[in-house]
């Protein structure tokens, strides 16, 4: 699997240093808040466990999938729920925590719905921000790392649902995407 990798971007240890700064940053602001810490599947997983275990605050856990990219590497620009949650939105302090946000269709969508279902505060963190992808207007609380203008997988990111299990952030040969 790491032959087929052309470059890393982010290494492993830049990533875990992330999450400890961030986390960080997060329990002050949440001190004595119980926020509702979503996760948006698949992508998001990896960041989600390094992340909220340097949370050093109480909070509730929970998943929504939602899915616009089928795997491949353009946004279908239509976002489904997968899978929703189980927890009850209003008045909630939400924390969505993502891998990407590129197009920014998908926290567009979930923004959306999270105000229609009236969250107290919506709040997102996400790992990678490519700003040069964007068509919706989306903008996070909390970012990682910028990443260029090219396809990224690792730690999450997926190509036809591979290489969600790279330790760290990298592009592909392009030989791997017949390029
Ligand atoms: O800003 P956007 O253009 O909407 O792209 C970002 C979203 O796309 C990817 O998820 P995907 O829909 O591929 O599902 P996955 O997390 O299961 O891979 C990624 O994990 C983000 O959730
Ligand atoms: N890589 C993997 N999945 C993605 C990306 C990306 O660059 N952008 C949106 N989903
Ligand atoms: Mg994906």
């Amino acid at each position: 699997m790491h032959n087929e990798i052309e470059k890393v971007l982010i290494s492993e240890e830049e990533i875990q240093a992330k999450c400890k700064e961030l986390g960080a940053e997060l329990s002050k602001e949440y001190e004595d808040r119980f926020p509702l810490a979503i996760g948006v599947l698949k992508g998001a997983l990896p960041f989600m466990t390094d992340l909220l275990k340097r949370m050093e605050t109480h909070l509730e856990m929970d998943f929504m999938d939602v899915s616009s990219y089928h795997g491949g590497m353009e946004s279908s620009g239509e976002v489904k729920i997968v899978k929703d949650l189980d927890t009850k939105v209003e008045g909630r302090d939400i924390l969505i925590i993502e891998d990407i946000i590129d197009s920014g269709r998908t926290l567009a969508y979930l923004v959306d719905l999270f105000k229609y279902r009236k969250a107290k505060s919506i709040k997102i963190v996400t790992l990678l921000d490519k700003p040069t992808g964007r068509s919706a207007d989306i903008k996070a609380d909390t970012v990682g790392f910028e990443v260029p203008d090219e396809f990224v997988v690792g730690y999450g990111l997926d190509y036809e649902e591979k290489y969600r299990n790279l330790p760290y952030v990298g592009v592909l040969k392009p030989e791997v995407y017949g390029g």
